[in-house]
């Protein structure tokens, strides 16, 4: 069946046709003229979709997305003639999923935009490794996040991933992987704290049979084991300045040898390295090798704390909750998922998982209410006041007033206009005190 309606030439339907991902034609009025094989292959019967605009059928939007706080591609196409991309949270009929949406102007005859063609690349298809897109979320924070991921995941650019503990770092490298063209080798996950100098070598480049008393057969090191994959450095910034310098040796010859061998082996791996420590600083201490900080940090992505999109909490616990008790129909009470809004987790997701886990021992029926979620004294212990933090420490007052107004922010969960209401400032005044 083709469902071309009756403008299309169809030189471009064909054309169309034989691209592979999922492609609709897109008319300046935002409306949707045409689609591909690849997207009725997907999505079956496209009728329904013709002749309505793209931004209500993928976000359920009664007018163009920037005008809803998005960017729109389409927009970005349309003034500056080059292609615009995005990731997009759009509805489809498999339900919401992120898709990687690229808008290419099309110019008629006399060289006037005539259509888009939007191609639809879907992140959850491009990923077979169980779980490895498991990441949830939907703020703003995340989305930047996981953009960058996406962007970065078909390169073989070395990926530095700076964040908290728990905030997701291994889980994003699980996702670039499975976002890049390696996604069917290994990945694998080195944790670089606690090394010493002989486990490093031997774990990271192996060794030969006899390489030393006990070596009694020749053993396959990590970097050997990721050929073709992924080698992941987990906790990067807890490496001895004497073994940064093995590593930086790995990475710019691209060789290594097994302990207690003779032959040059190629390394074949894409480099992707996480810490939560703040590089830069120890740079400055001489306690992380400059040289070294280059060679990985191509490509920074900050994972942003659990506080810092505090409006995905509610996703985030409930995809937990089924997690962690599948078959257990759970669910949270308004004023629990309040309550869980209000903590300010400085162990960040890996510790809301940790509070649900012990709230699914103490609930003994379906739901989880307050009485399941530890209460205000944690909270305080955990997010000092900034009258009690100034009282522990003698901070300039420019930093007092920074905590306060970020504290006064994840009590309005999040919502900057409202404090730029209540604070009597500009929110352009706001964002210069968040800092
Ligand atoms: N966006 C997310 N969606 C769902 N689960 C998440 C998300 N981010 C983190 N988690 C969960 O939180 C826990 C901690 O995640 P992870 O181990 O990836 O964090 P990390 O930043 O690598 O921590 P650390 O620095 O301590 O090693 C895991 O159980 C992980 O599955």
């Amino acid at each position: 069946m083709n469902d071309k309606t009756t403008t299309v030439p169809r030189e471009l339907q064909s054309l169309l046709d034989a691209l592979p991902e999922p492609r609709i034609l897109v008319g300046q009025d935002y409306r949707i003229v045409s689609s591909n094989a690849a997207y009725r292959h997907a999505f079956g019967n496209p009728r329904a979709i013709l002749g309505r605009t793209c931004y209500e059928i993928s976000h359920h939007y009664d007018k163009p997305c920037d005008q809803c706080g998005e960017s729109c591609p389409l927009q970005t196409a349309m003034t500056t003639r080059q292609p615009g991309r995005v990731l997009h949270l759009h509805h489809t009929p498999r339900g919401e999923e992120y898709v990687d949406v690229e808008l290419i102007p099309i110019q008629d005859e006399q060289g006037k935009l005539a259509y888009f063609v939007e191609t639809m690349r879907f992140l959850h298809e491009t990923g077979d490794q169980p779980g490895a897109l498991g990441m949830e979320g939907r703020s703003p924070a995340f989305t930047q996040m996981l953009a960058l991921i996406n962007r970065a995941a078909p390169a073989m650019t070395p990926v530095l991933l700076l964040g908290e503990s728990g905030t997701g770092k291994e889980l994003a490298a699980l996702a670039l992987h499975a976002l890049s063209p390696r996604r069917n080798k290994p990945f694998v996950p080195v944790d670089c704290s606690g090394m010493t100098e002989s486990l490093f070598e031997s774990e990271l480049f192996g060794y030969e049979k006899g390489a030393f008393t006990g070596a009694t057969r020749r053993k396959t090191g990590l970097v050997e084991a990721a050929a073709g994959g992924t080698l992941f450095l987990d906790e990067l910034g807890d490496i001895p300045l004497h073994l940064q310098v093995k590593l930086l040796r790995l990475l710019e010859s691209g060789t290594f040898r097994r302990v207690g061998g003779v032959e040059t082996l190629r390394a074949d791996f894409r480099l992707v390295a996480a810490t939560h420590r703040n590089l830069e600083e120890m740079m400055d201490a001489g306690t992380f090798r400059r040289d070294l900080y280059y060679r990985i940090a191509a490509f920074p992505v900050h994972l942003p704390a659990l506080r810092e999109r505090r409006e995905d909490i509610p996703l985030l616990a409930n995809v937990m909750l089924e997690r962690l008790a599948p078959g257990r129909p759970l669910h949270l009470t308004e004023a629990a998922a309040e309550q869980l809004m209000q903590y300010s987790y400085p162990g960040n997701v890996r510790e809301l998982r940790n509070l649900l886990e012990r709230a699914i021992l103490l609930a003994d029926g379906d739901t989880i209410d307050g009485r399941h979620l530890p209460t205000g004294p944690v909270l305080a212990r955990n997010a000092p006041t900034p009258a009690q933090a100034a009282r522990e420490e003698i901070l300039p007052l420019e930093e007092v007033e920074r905590r306060y107004v970020r504290q006064a922010l994840q009590r309005l969960g999040g919502d900057k206009r409202e404090l730029a209401r209540r604070l009597g400032l500009s929110e352009r005044t706001l964002y210069r005190k968040l800092g």
